[in-house]
């Protein structure tokens, strides 16, 4: 999709987060400035696990988007502008789930051995549906 691997060591292992009614992720960025920009995490991939539970969007509050998520969805987004900087529009949360259980899958895809036009090809915002 992306073009970029997602395979160790271009990509961390893939986490699984269960959150259960009141369960949220605090307002972040995936990645940041500091890290030497061979390691840092060019983006990152969210697998929408299940969908049978109400609030815990996903939410870009600079980009004003707020993603109801359904089974099976999935967001890919850099994190890293062109000039490499942060993106600071990338800031985002989950909501807190006000009913039942959310799980996803969160892939952090390192800038680690990438090459190529994938690489470089910062700065689109990719929302899957599938069907
Ligand atoms: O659960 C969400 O909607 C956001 C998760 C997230 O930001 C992350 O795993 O980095
Ligand atoms: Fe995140």
């Amino acid at each position: 999709l992306s073009g970029l691997k997602v395979t160790e060591p271009s990509a961390e292992k893939m986490s699984i987060t269960h959150y259960e009614t009141g369960g949220f992720y605090t307002t972040h960025y995936d990645s940041e400035d500091d890290t030497p920009a061979f390691r840092r995490r060019l983006g990152t991939f969210l697998l929408y696990l299940n969908g049978n539970y109400r609030g815990g969007n996903t939410v870009f509050p600079h980009l004003q988007l707020a993603i109801t998520p359904q089974q099976g969805d999935g967001l890919v987004f850099y994190s890293h502008k062109t000039n490499s900087r942060l993106d600071e529009l990338t800031l985002h949360t989950g909501c807190p789930i006000k009913e039942g259980d959310k799980w996803i899958g969160s892939l952090w895809i390192r800038n680690t051995t990438q090459h190529g036009p994938a690489a470089t090809c910062f700065g689109d915002q990719l929302y899957v549906r599938p069907g």
